[in-house]
């Protein structure tokens, strides 16, 4: 049942590829016990399991393009429910990556209470997923489908941003900082929320 989740704090955490999110999830899950769902993750989970929804899946991931919006939300949503009684606050990493998935995802779900938007520049961000594609082993970290996603970032996600800005829930935090800078300021927004 959703309503174990109602009353729960949600942070959804939006930046382009190669930002920062996971990284900066891990500090906050460390300090103050959040639940972190990446829907990217969970999706990569579905491909290991070798469903045929995971092989669908993959093809689209592959290209570079966003997977059907129920798929995504039908997985966070069980990821959340399944965490309800242990979970101090749930971190929604790369969703929603588009204004229509943030809308469903509050009529289904409920409403983020802060938006943490992980900003950095286009270069950094190719060249940080380049890097992580020595070893991430993940089929998008190359350079054609980085592009392709950079691009759909741009299109689709940035006006996400927008949407919530008129709520007055964004904080945007300055990514192209060392590590550690980059949380002292995710701190003080997550702070403010207590
Ligand atoms: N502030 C920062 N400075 C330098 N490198 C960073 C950084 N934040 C993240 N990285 C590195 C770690 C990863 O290898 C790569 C992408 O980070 P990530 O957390 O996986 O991004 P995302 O989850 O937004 O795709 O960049
Ligand atoms: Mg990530």
């Amino acid at each position: 049942m959703a309503d174990k989740i109602k009353n729960a704090k949600i942070v959804f955490v939006v930046g382009g590829p190669g930002s920062g999110k996971g990284t900066q999830c891990e500090k906050i899950v460390a300090k103050y016990g959040y639940t972190h769902l990446s829907s990217g993750d969970l999706l990569r989970a579905e491909v290991a399991s070798g469903s045929d929804r995971g092989k669908t899946l993959q093809a689209i991931m592959q290209k570079g393009e966003l997977v059907p919006l129920d798929t995504v939300l039908d997985m966070i949503k069980d990821a959340m429910i399944a965490k309800a009684d242990v979970s101090k606050g749930y971190l929604i990493d790369g969703y929603p990556r588009e204004v229509k998935q943030g809308e469903e995802f509050e009529k289904k779900i409920g409403a983020p209470a802060l938006l943490l938007y992980i900003d950095a520049k286009g270069e950094t961000m190719v060249k940080r997923l380049m890097k992580r594609g020595e070893t991430s082993g993940r089929a998008d970290d190359n350079e054609e489908t980085i592009k392709k996603r950079l691009d759909l970032y741009y299109k689709a996600t940035e006006p996400v941003i927008a949407f919530y800005e008129q709520r007055g829930i964004v904080r945007k935090i300055n990514s192209e900082l060392p590590v550690d800078e980059v949380f002292a300021i995710v701190e003080k927004a997550i702070d403010e929320l207590k």
